[in-house]
């Protein structure tokens, strides 16, 4: 999937701008930003469900509308939009008729571990059960690209474990591509090993997760005679991310311009170390590796299409 120069602006102003980047094939990719970051309005871009303002989303290569990428994406909402009314059994019955690669079997079997009767109505079963059903229509489809929007934030912690189970081995047994957007860290650093980081509309981070980590250290020194002052003058060379003063000890989150002089405690920051940074420091340049950045020349052929 790639966005290139992607906005969309709604009544009441652009909820995402200029988002370029690539999601290379196959990857598991957490979308992580604050409440109102655009995640929604990205994954609803890739699934056809909205039309960018500017700029265009491609997903295998075409037009998210395309009927190819139509009939390798499946997108499971927030709202888990299902018929109330039809019986789960008819639920699968209705996406094996929509969907040319139907795999029954591997809808059943997630319907099944939940325990969730065959002939119950959508509309009698709990949130939990729902949303079952709905990953379970969404597996059976076989997609290439599976966009998912916050699919746990309804299920207690063993069943968004086992389902999070059944994504990584679908996953990894297809190499289906995953986007997903989540506010679980937990999540992100036992599901995902790649990233994608906006906040207020804007790209923060893009990348592998090793990758992105390894482009940064977290260093803790202390700095008895010169304070704070000192501590800035020795990372004047380097993108600080974010630091914070505790007496005479700094802690600072640091993108390396190269090798970092003086006496610091280096390691390599986790995961939720590295988000918190990025979305406490607005200022900070975004880092978007090279494997996630779109061509300047595709980027300006799509932005003027
Ligand atoms: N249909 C709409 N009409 C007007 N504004 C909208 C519409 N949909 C979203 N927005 C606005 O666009 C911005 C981005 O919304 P979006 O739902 O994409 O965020 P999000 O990152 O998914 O948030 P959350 O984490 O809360 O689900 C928000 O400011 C939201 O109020």
């Amino acid at each position: 999937m790639e966005a290139y120069g992607v906005g969309k602006k709604y009544r009441r102003g652009w909820a995402l701008k200029d988002c370029s980047f690539r999601l290379p094939a196959g990857r598991i990719c957490g979308l992580v930003g604050p409440n109102g970051a655009g995640k929604t309005t990205l994954m609803g871009m890739a699934a056809d469900l909205l039309a960018p303002t500017t700029g265009s989303v491609r997903v295998f290569g075409t037009a998210p509308g395309s009927p190819e990428a139509q009939r390798r994406t499946a997108f499971l909402a927030q709202e888990k939009p299902l018929y109330r009314r039809f019986t789960v059994a008819e639920t699968l019955r209705l996406g094996r008729e929509l969907n040319p690669g139907w795999d029954q079997r591997a809808a059943e079997n997630i319907v099944r571990a939940g325990n969730v009767p065959f002939e119950a109505r959508i509309g009698t079963l709990s949130g939990g059960q729902r949303t079952r059903v709905a990953f379970a229509v969404a597996f059976g489809k076989r997609p290439d690209l599976l966009i998912l929007d916050e699919p746990m934030s309804d299920l207690d912690p063993l069943v968004r474990h086992e389902l999070m189970g059944a994504l990584m081995a679908e996953a990894a047994a297809h190499g289906t591509t995953v986007l997903m957007s989540t506010h679980m860290l937990a999540e992100l650093e036992n599901v995902c090993d790649h990233l994608v980081v906006i906040a207020d509309g804007g790209l923060r981070l893009a990348g592998g997760v090793d990758e992105l980590r390894s482009a940064h250290v977290r260093l803790t020194g202390t700095f008895q005679a010169t304070g704070p002052a000192g501590a800035d003058a020795a990372l004047a060379r380097h993108t600080v991310v974010d630091s914070r003063a505790d007496g005479y000890r700094i802690t600072a989150l640091v993108r390396p311009a190269g090798p970092v002089d003086g006496v610091w405690q280096a390691e390599t920051p986790t995961l939720e170390e590295l988000l918190l940074a990025y979305l406490r420091s607005p200022q900070v340049p975004p880092l978007i590796t090279n494997e996630s950045q779109v061509g300047d020349r595709n980027l300006a052929k799509a932005v003027a299409a």
